[in-house]
């Protein structure tokens, strides 16, 4: 997916972290006064020492500084708590929109996506917006305050030291401004690694059986172990890269250090400074290393945290479905109509429909027949609205289905796919997934319809009985009469059944057959169908070639009328010949 962006990355990380900017500014007050808190420490040593040198009581700075420790453990536990809490809501703000994108998504955006990649950027990419926010945007506030009230403080003691002490900062900062692009460069390759993994899994999963039948484990398992290999590499040379930030900051504080206690012993025996500020002053070299490591620690966390917000964002800006007015309840017979529609999958494919014109009128049952790849599927495509013509209309009810609201149109159609998928969950859900408020009487009645009570009863646990992943447990053609059923129990205005009787034996066939003629009764039904029992029932058979009309009438009509039909009817539709 190479979606460019247009917001640069910060700013729609700022888009996350808006909504909790109080809880954000609280945690940063928190950790500041953390920071305030521990930065007074120096100063009551400072008196401390004094104080021992000079005998003095130091009753009331022994107090003072267990209430600043105390303090500073107490707030410091509190703010991290709430920075972190932030953090996980960014997380979840972050996925619940997402999913809410990834439901309404455009088909041809979907067509255009590996499944396992769009999982993975829900599930990984979003954990990287934790460091974001914590590790990044808070750290950078406190972390750069501290900085500048140590250093400010630093100054007042002792100007020469302070010098020292820049200068170990600034090289410091030029090793990160070399090292900070790499690390980017390096987390983006490893989620791009891990979405490749999650789609070469999702790809694997979905298809194990096809898989362990052609004796393709090995070679998928060299593919996943490649990607997982990139995605370590990767990781290394993120960490590599990190590695040298960290120590190299480390090293040269420690430089500093050094210098700064020569150079300090030598000015406190010359006299310039006494032996309290020196020690106020190494502790605040201490002090400065933690707010030092949790700036480079804010520079690389926001880059992995940019690479992710990317892949996030590609997500976030691609075309979706609005649903529209929520559907009136009407259960009329809907009529369908194409007007010269032309269309392609992709710009760059060829035509799949090339100037398609008919009409369906309400109720009926009209079937759409022709060989393979002739456009008959892309027919109920574009009266569902997954998508839409380049040029000519689909009209539902004589209403172009562009103006139609989606919902609306959507409940008025019933559709069983092609290959009939069955949702993991019971039989109950998936009977009730096009209609949740239908009654048990409803159930039991399309159950009825479909043949499916008898093998309901078989089973133990009726229809609470778990299908499997994708209806696994289920038979074909079990899973073509659910999908049936389904479709059936949200009592459609408009039913489009693609080659459901495909995998019925004869019994059920004759069944079904019986089944979409009552249904043909009170709805119209149209069937794109690969039996000729099925299509000599129809009122009307729509042949279809190679993306055009070629004919429309009755089987009587389509046999002497049109040779495409003629040849069709006697070699490639199917015949249940002993039940006719
Ligand atoms: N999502 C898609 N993206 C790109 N091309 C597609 C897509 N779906 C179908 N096609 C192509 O469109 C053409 C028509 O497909 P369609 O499924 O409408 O044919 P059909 O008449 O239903 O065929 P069959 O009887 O084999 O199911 C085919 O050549 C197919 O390769």
């Amino acid at each position: 997916m190479t979606v460019q962006l247009q917001t640069p990355v910060w700013r729609v990380l700022l888009g996350y972290v808006r909504p909790f900017r109080w809880v954000l500014v609280a945690g940063a007050v928190l950790s500041l006064m953390t920071g305030a808190t521990g930065l007074a420490l120096p100063l009551v040593v400072r008196e401390l020492v004094t104080g021992l040198q000079s005998d003095q009581g130091v009753a009331g700075l022994l107090a003072l500084m267990t209430l600043l420790i105390l303090g500073n453990a107490a707030i410091g536990a509190y703010g991290s708590y709430l920075l972190e809490r932030t953090a996980e809501s960014v997380v979840l703000l972050a996925r619940r929109r997402l999913v809410s994108r990834l439901l309404w998504l455009r088909v041809p955006a979907v067509d255009a996506a590996e499944p396992g990649d769009l999982m993975s950027r829900v599930t990984s990419d979003t954990t990287l917006l934790r460091q974001v926010t914590t590790g990044s945007f808070v750290s950078a506030v406190t972390s750069t305050l501290t900085l500048v009230a140590t250093v400010v403080l630093m100054a007042t003691l002792d100007p020469v030291l302070l010098v020292v002490t820049l200068g170990a900062l600034l090289v410091a900062q030029v090793v990160m401004r070399l090292v900070i692009p790499r690390i980017r460069r390096a987390s983006k390759q490893a989620q791009e690694s891990v979405g490749i993994m999650g789609a070469a899994l999702e790809r694997v999963l979905g298809a194990l059986r096809t898989v362990k039948a052609s004796g393709a484990e090995e070679r998928e398992r060299d593919r996943l172990h490649a990607a997982a290999g990139d995605a370590y590499g990767a990781g290394v040379r993120a960490a590599k890269w990190e590695a040298i930030v960290g120590n190299v900051g480390g090293l040269v504080m420690q430089l500093a250090f050094i210098t700064v206690i020569g150079l300090g012993g030598s000015r406190v025996a010359s006299g310039a400074i006494d032996i309290g500020t020196l020690v106020a002053f190494l502790l605040y070299l201490i002090y400065l290393m933690p707010s030092l490591r949790e700036l480079v620690n804010a520079a690389t966390q926001y880059q992995r945290g940019a690479a992710a917000v990317a892949r996030i964002s590609e997500v976030e800006s691609l075309p979706v479905e609005t649903p529209g007015e929520p559907p009136s309840v009407t259960h009329e017979p809907a009529s369908v109509t194409f007007e010269r529609v032309r269309f392609r999958y992709q710009p760059d494919l060829p035509e799949v429909h090339r100037g398609v014109s008919f009409t369906v009128p309400p109720g009926g049952m009209t079937a759409f027949v022709g060989p393979s790849g002739a456009g008959k599927t892309t027919v109920f495509s574009l009266v569902e609205r997954f998508y839409e013509p380049e040029s000519g209309r689909v009209l539902v009810d004589g209403t172009d289905v562009r103006d139609w609201p989606l919902a609306g149109l959507r409940a008025a159609i019933g559709y069983v796919e092609q290959d009939a998928p069955v949702l993991s969950g019971t039989l109950r859900e998936n009977l009730l997934f096009g209609a949740p408020a239908a009654t048990p009487l409803e159930i039991d009645d399309i159950l009825g319809v479909t043949r499916l009570s008898a093998m309901v009863a078989r089973l133990p646990d009726g229809l609470d009985t778990p299908v499997g992943h994708r209806g696994i447990k289920l038979s074909g053609g079990e899973r073509q009469r659910i999908a049936i059923a389904r479709a059936l129990l949200r009592r459609p205005r408009l039913l489009l059944l693609d080659e459901v009787t495909s995998q019925l034996d004869a019994v059920n066939e004759a069944a079904l057959r019986a089944t979409i003629a009552d249904a043909a009764t009170t709805t119209t039904v149209l069937v794109v169908a690969h039996r000729l029992s099925t299509v000599t029932m129809a009122d009307r058979i729509v042949v279809m070639d190679a993306g055009e009309v070629r004919a429309v009438g009755t089987h009587a009509d389509l046999v002497t009328g049109d040779p495409l039909y003629a040849e069709l009817a006697t070699t490639q539709l199917l015949a249940t010949a002993h039940l006719e």
